[in-house]
């Protein structure tokens, strides 16, 4: 088929003539996306059992925070990890007051968590104090999990507190694995158990399965970092990721909207990427292929300041990777409404590429607004996913050629015979004619089945695949 059709694609929706010649194959219309999906260990269990230092022993590294207060582990961080060379990623959690009454709710709501986004999960227990009421509520949760959860027995250090481990039985979650976190005791065998348990496909790799995954970026200082806060909930977390001196966590899960989602590549906000010279270069790198890891970005643009050069460089990058897309107006609250009028100009002459962009204007420093993100990207990202089925494509197509059938060109009035989606995320549908369309009249049919289908929030990649002659002369 590809000998008898040449196609023309162009990668962003807006068709071009100048656009290199590409095949689109119609079996595979994901264009072969680069995330490849590992799994994820949820490590949950209440304050100060261990967690950290667990987790710094499964990554091999020791710069993870680890403190001896409670509730020193802020947020849900992911940090990658590697076992008998298999890939998968460890998930630390936490986020709850030291005294909280609510610690019990607190912890069971990790709980919850872990089993709508982990393959795994690590109930960690601290074989020295035994099973708590907290122990109890978290692993009262965990009983109905369809997630595989295993028990681990922290703090056995030596063969001493064996006899305490029996007693973990209890709670009801199987063999308790005694470990000791700070010596490694028992680490190994944990591990190859746990790798056992992981399914062959994560989580992440079925349709539906984790959590979606989003990338947030922006030029320096637009408010990356101080949204990513308020998200969270937590204007802590920055504190203890000094520069240089932990490892790097690759996502963070945030809780929006009564949901997880996964901020792939926060590492670099977290710990505040220096602008040395060629930092920009990497900083670029960075904002690209987090953007491939991601479904859909919020893009940040600070409102208060000129759209600038640099927006639209990373507009582009979403863009042509055919990623949806949320547009947040950034820091609101200094926005006059001379400068709002300003803005409404700027958008009109810069943005016209991506008309079809979520927008919200929020305040990372308020938190106005911030709340509206969710429907955009529940949007964008339906869009996104969406299928026409063949047959309602083409009645729609029928029509509108009927009504406006596309300009002569060469002498010669093209057909338009037949339209397929090949593809979803992004949704790319291919054009079979018998002649070049025109730009406008490719701009008027994208235009068009935007609005009959809704595809807001999702670039839509649309690519024609004329018929040659060649192809009619045995006819
Ligand atoms: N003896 C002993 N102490 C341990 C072991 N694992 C952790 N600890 C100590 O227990 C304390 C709490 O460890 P963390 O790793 O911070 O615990 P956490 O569960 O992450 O705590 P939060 O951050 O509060 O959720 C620290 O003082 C650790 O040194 C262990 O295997 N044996
Ligand atoms: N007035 C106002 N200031 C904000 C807002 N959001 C962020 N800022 C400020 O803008 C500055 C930069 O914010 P960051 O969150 O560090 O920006 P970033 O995008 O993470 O910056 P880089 O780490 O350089 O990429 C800080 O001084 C913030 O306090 C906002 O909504 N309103």
């Amino acid at each position: 088929m590809t000998e008898q059709f040449t196609t023309e694609f162009a990668g962003d929706g807006t068709w071009s003539e100048e656009s290199d010649w590409e095949v689109v194959d119609l079996e595979d219309g994901t264009d072969g996306e680069a995330h490849v999906p590992v799994p994820t260990v949820a490590v949950v269990g209440r304050p100060n059992v261990g967690k950290s230092t667990l987790v710094n022993r499964i990554i091999g590294r020791r710069e993870a925070v680890v403190e001896d207060i409670p509730g020193v582990t802020r947020d849900r961080v992911s940090y990658e990890a590697n076992w008998s060379g298999r890939r998968f990623l460890v998930q630390d959690t936490g986020g709850w007051e030291p005294d909280a009454k609510g610690l019990q709710q607190s912890v069971a709501r990790q709980a919850e968590l872990a089993m709508q986004t982990a393959d795994a999960i690590l109930l960690v227990v601290d074989a020295v104090v035994g099973a708590t009421a907290t122990d109890e509520a978290v692993a009262k949760v965990l009983r109905r999990s369809k997630t595989p959860v295993l028990l681990v027995a922290n703090k056995v250090d030596d063969g001493r507190t064996e006899s305490e481990v029996a007693a973990l039985w209890s709670l009801g979650l199987g063999q308790p694995h005694s470990v000791s976190a700070t010596h490694g005791r028992g680490t190994g065998d944990l591990l190859d158990e746990v790798l056992a348990a992981l399914p062959e496909t994560p989580r992440e790799g079925i349709p539906g399965g984790g959590p979606r995954r989003v990338a947030l970026v922006g030029k320096p200082n637009v408010g990356k970092s101080s949204l990513l806060n308020k998200l969270s909930g937590d204007e802590r977390s920055v504190v203890h990721n000094v520069a240089g001196t932990t490892v790097d966590p690759v996502d963070s899960i945030v809780e929006l909207g009564g949901r997880p989602w996964r901020f792939v590549d926060t590492a670099g906000l977290r710990k505040r990427v220096s602008h040395a010279s060629g930092a920009e270069f990497y900083a670029s790198l960075r904002t690209k292929s987090a953007i491939e890891a991601a479904e859909v970005a919020i893009l940040l643009i600070d409102a208060s300041e000129p759209i600038s050069e640099q927006d639209l460089r990373v507009l582009s990058m979403v863009a042509d990777a055919g990623r949806a897309l949320v547009i947040a107006f950034n820091k609101w609250d200094l926005v006059d409404e001379d400068r709002r009028l300003q803005l409404d100009r700027e958008v009109d002459r810069d943005l016209v590429r991506v008309p079809w962009a979520q927008r919200v204007n929020i305040s990372a420093h308020t938190g106005r607004a911030v709340q509206k993100l969710v429907p955009a990207l529940d949007t964008a990202l339906e869009s996104w996913d969406k299928r026409i089925p063949t047959g309602r494509l083409n009645n729609w197509l029928k029509e509108v050629v009927a009504a406006t059938p596309p300009p002569m060109r060469g002498g010669r009035l093209p057909r338009v015979m037949f339209a397929t989606q090949a593809g979803t995320r992004p949704p790319t549908f291919v054009l079979f004619t018998t002649g070049f369309l025109e730009a406008g009249y490719r701009r008027f049919l994208e235009r068009r089945l935007r609005e009959e289908f809704n595809f807001d929030g999702s670039p839509v990649r649309i690519s024609v695949r004329v018929r040659e002659k060649r192809d009619r002369r045995g006819r």
